[in-house]
């Protein structure tokens, strides 16, 4: 392996590097899954921090950027200063085929005229460096790489890509390990890393602990850009197995049981690890407002919501005004983005959950706040609903059976049937779904159908 070079941030090179790269990045950056802001213009880049972990001079040269994207604001959107992205950028001379789809383009000017720069992480050799660095617990420039001495990371894993669509994206070394490199990153605490990191302090073993993980330091300011955690190998994610469940037109409910009685353990283990709050009338009606807000942010978004306003409305205020009559709720950390998707049953049939980064468009801050467990469980709850509603005939009995199953699993972990308070979680499930007719309009304008089917039921308060 070609040695990391000594540091650095590239002061003298960093804007030759830009302007060469700037032409290449506006056409192929809007055209990745994981960039956020689609359906803006990119109208340039500044470099927040540029460090170059392989030397171009040789066949291999490899750098990490940390890259501001400039866009125009959302329509009635305050301006802002634009995200930040993670890229690792890879320079060859010519790219072999077989790393044809990572091709971002071929440079004209600059220290890298004639070369080729492509999306590094497909590649094996560039993805097998960064592990390294995470072994070796490396400094380069301000990227701090760490891990937890009681794992082991052995060395020559070959490394992969996924290629599944995600949020952010993942590096699969050999079967042992995963590393997630966070995309669109803010500095600050993740929970991406802060709640695994907690479970496995906790002795929870529903979540694969961190081994190692990757800092950037940035002036004053600490961003966490990557978290590696044992493969669980040979794992079935809870949404492709529910579709495939569906196909056959088989039950789903034991799984949708053990699933319930999963994240019930989860929540008992985050509820003693992490900080636990009681929600009064204020703190509640704070938590409406914030619904409310988003539901109005929806509708502009997308005006197909519009009809149903109202009666969403209604389930939010049917909860603020159990909250004025004086009612408490316990809230605490949760995993704040849970759907089918974020489950991986082992060959041996135990359930994982994954992805606590939380639902990623809203602000960190948010992201880290204690929430009555509920919120998860509308998640699940919803998910079943997507499953059954996605499949070529929808089954709403299918989705019913599960989601009984689902709580009644939650129950008999924590003692708490989630359907004994119905107000709550009307609104949450409201809440979520909002989310989604959001979310499939920006990614998956195909899919907006089925977030949509179950606002018409909950506008008219049947959520089944
Ligand atoms: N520990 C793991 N073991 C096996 N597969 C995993 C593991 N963590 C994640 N995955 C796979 O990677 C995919 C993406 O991971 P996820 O954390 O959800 O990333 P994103 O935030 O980009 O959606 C998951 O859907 C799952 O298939
Ligand atoms: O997995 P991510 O953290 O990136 O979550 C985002 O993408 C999800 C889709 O991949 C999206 O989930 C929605 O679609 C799922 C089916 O693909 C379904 O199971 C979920 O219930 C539904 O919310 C998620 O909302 C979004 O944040």
């Amino acid at each position: 392996m070609t040695p990391m070079a000594e540091t650095v941030t590239l002061s003298d090179t960093t804007s030759s590097l830009l302007t060469s790269l700037d032409p290449l990045l506006r056409t192929w950056l809007p055209r990745q899954r994981w960039f956020a802001g689609k359906g803006r213009p990119v109208t340039g880049f500044t470099a927040v921090a540029v460090t170059e972990l392989l030397r171009p001079d040789g066949r291999l040269g490899l750098y990490h950027l940390l890259l501001r994207v400039h866009q125009p604001s959302a329509p009635g959107a305050p301006p802002h200063p634009g995200d930040c992205y993670q890229l690792l950028i890879g320079v060859r001379e010519a790219l072999p085929p077989r790393l044809a789809p990572a091709l971002i383009g071929h440079v004209e000017e600059g220290p890298l005229a004639g070369r080729t720069v492509y999306e590094a992480l497909y590649d094996a050799r560039p993805a097998e460096v960064l592990l390294e660095a995470l072994r070796t617990q490396a400094r380069v420039g301000g990227l701090r790489f760490e891990r937890d001495p009681q794992q082991e990371i052995r060395t020559g894993l070959v490394a992969r890509m996924m290629t599944a669509e995600q949020s952010n994206s993942s590096v699969v070394y050999g079967d042992t390990f995963i590393l997630k490199l966070l995309r669109r990153v803010v500095p600050g605490v993740n929970p991406d890393l802060e709640i695994p990191l907690a479970l496995a302090r906790a002795g929870c073993p529903r979540v694969p602990a961190p081994t190692a993980w990757l800092h950037a330091d940035v002036d004053t300011d600490a961003y966490v850009l990557a978290v590696l955690q044992p493969y669980v190998s040979g794992a079935a994610d809870g949404w492709d197995l529910a579709l495939r469940e569906l196909a056959k037109g088989e039950d789903f409910t034991a799984e949708a049981r053990a699933l319930g009685r999963a994240t019930a353990e989860v929540h008992t283990a985050l509820a003693r690890a992490l900080p636990t709050v009681t929600l009064g009338h204020t703190q509640l009606q704070s938590l409406v407002d914030g619904m409310k807000e988003r539901l109005t942010e929806a509708v502009q978004a997308v005006p197909a919501l519009r009809p149903y306003e109202r009666g969403l409305c209604s389930a939010y205020e049917a909860l603020a005004d159990l909250a004025a009559e004086g009612r408490t709720w316990t809230a605490q950390r949760v995993h704040g983005d849970l759907h089918l998707g974020q489950c991986l049953r082992s060959p041996a049939g135990e359930w994982s959950l994954i992805d606590f980064e939380g639902e990623p468009a809203r602000p960190l801050a948010e992201r880290r706040m204690p929430q009555p467990p509920v919120r998860d469980i509308a998640g699940m709850l919803r998910s079943f609903d997507y499953a059954a509603h996605s499949a070529n005939v929808p089954d709403p009995d299918w989705a019913h059976a599960c989601r009984a199953a689902y709580c009644s699993g939650y129950a008999e972990v924590t003692g708490l049937d989630p359907r004994t308070d119905p107000v709550l979680l009307r609104a949450y499930e409201t809440d979520k779904a909002v989310y989604e007719v959001v979310y499939e309009a920006r990614h998956r304008p195909d899919w907006l159908p089925v977030p949509l089917s179950a606002i018409r039921r909950l506008a008219a308060s049947d959520p089944t």
